[in-house]
Parts: structure tokens; sequence; C-alpha cells
């Protein structure tokens, strides 16, 4: 197995190892050999546009690759009279993507942290959120790393994440099961070492 390396801010995989970009016409084939795997003739005309549209939707689905997490956090503010308690944001709608099948994660994510003297503008932590959702995922990898950027960037007294999604490799294909989700959690600074801490968010995010 090759080892990929990683961006160490972004987390996506370094440009050279992830190999040169395919062309439009390269993603289009590759479209239409998939439509013929599932039984379908792509010369039809109801699927001669589907492959431009499949690839189209692709740069949607994977926006995230193209963004940097850390950048989207560097403006923080500083004049907030001293407010220094949690501030959380619950119920973040996830859209994701199992790096194992391709399918749709589909849940939520709740971020909290605990300022150090300075805050970001709160669409950030979603933004964050989409980020690291609009990529090819594992969950816990997902949650890991979204706790990690907050803590790096903001260096605040204590980060935590949950998110609980259904995994729809789980739910249209395979085992099977509906109406399951897998929740993962996240902890760092005093949301790891103090279990009030952990309480409150809990609490705070309706668990
Ligand atoms: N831990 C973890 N597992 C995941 C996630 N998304 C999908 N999986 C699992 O990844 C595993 C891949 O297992 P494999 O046995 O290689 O693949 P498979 O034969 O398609 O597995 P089945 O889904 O059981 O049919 C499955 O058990 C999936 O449920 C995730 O975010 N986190
Ligand atoms: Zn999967």
């Amino acid at each position: 197995m090759s080892v990929i390396a990683y961006d160490s801010k972004s987390h996506a995989p370094s440009k050279e190892k992830a190999g040169a970009e395919p062309t439009a016409a390269e993603a289009e084939e590759a479209v239409r050999t998939l439509i013929r795997w599932a039984g379908d003739n792509p010369a039809r005309e109801g699927l001669l546009d589907t492959p431009s549209r499949v690839t189209k939707a692709f740069k949607e689905w994977f926006a995230g690759y193209a963004e940097d997490p850390a950048e989207v956090l560097a403006r923080t503010f500083e004049e907030v009279e001293g407010y220094d308690d949690i501030v959380v944001m619950k119920d973040i709608r996830l859209e994701s993507y199992c790096e194992h099948h391709m399918a749709p994660i589909i849940g939520k994510a709740h971020v909290a942290y605990l300022p150090d003297g300075k805050v970001v503008g709160i669409s950030k932590l979603a933004r964050l959120v989409d980020i690291f959702g609009k990529r090819l995922q594992v969950q816990e990898k997902m949650t890991a790393q979204i706790a990690q950027t907050l803590d790096d960037v903001l260096k605040p007294r204590g980060v935590a994440v949950m998110i609980e999604a259904e995994h729809q490799c789980m739910s249209t294909r395979g085992i099977h099961k509906h109406g399951v989700d897998t929740l993962t959690t996240r902890f760092t600074g005093v949301f790891k070492d103090d279990p009030a801490m952990e309480a409150r968010f809990f609490r705070l995010i309706g668990r």
C-alpha cells in the first residue's frame, strides 16, 4: 500500500501524490464506462448529456478539495466585551461522501469551542463543516479534521465536535439498515479534560 502525503493545513492529499488532474473529456468517458457498467447505453438520447452533468455535479459534491479550511478561519474578532463562554453551532447540515463506496453521508454536525480572547464569524464554523464534508471521507476522520483545524488556527481553550449521520452505503446497499445514525465525537482542551464541560456541550446541543 502506498503512503499518501497530506498537506498538514488543508488535510487534502498533496497535488503531486493525487496525480495529474484528468481532462473533462477523460472524466466524461469514465462516466460513460460506469453507465455501461450499470447496464445502460450511454449513446441513447436521454443519457447523451449525462456525463457532462455528472462531472459538473462532481465539482459541487467535491468542492472541498479546492478550499483551504485554515484560510476560512483566518479572520477573527477580539472585540467581544470579554465574552469567554462556549460558542456552539448545532444542527449544521452535513453532506459528505463515504470514501469506500462514494455514497452520500447525510446528517448533522455540532461544533463548539471555548474562546481564548478571540472568536470567528459564526458562518465560518458551518463553512469548515462544508469544506471537510465535500470530500471523500470517513466519518471519524472528518470529525477529527474539523476539531483539529479549529484547535490549530483559533487556539481556543477547547473544541468539541459531534457528527451524527446516516451512511447511504449502509441504507441503500449492503446491509440495508435504514434510519441508523453513526455518532462520532472529538474533544480537545477543556472539553476533553473537564467532564462538566463535556456535559455542558451535550446539554447545549440537546443531547
Ligand atoms: N469506520 C467507518 N466505516 C465506514 C465509514 N463509511 C463506510 N464505512 C464502512 O466501511 C466498510 C468497508 O468494508 P468492506 O468490507 O471493505 O466493503 P464492503 O464489502 O462493501 O462492505 P459492506 O458495506 O459490509 O457490504 C463497511 O463496513 C462500511 O460500512 C465511515 O465513515 N467510518
Ligand atoms: Zn461506504
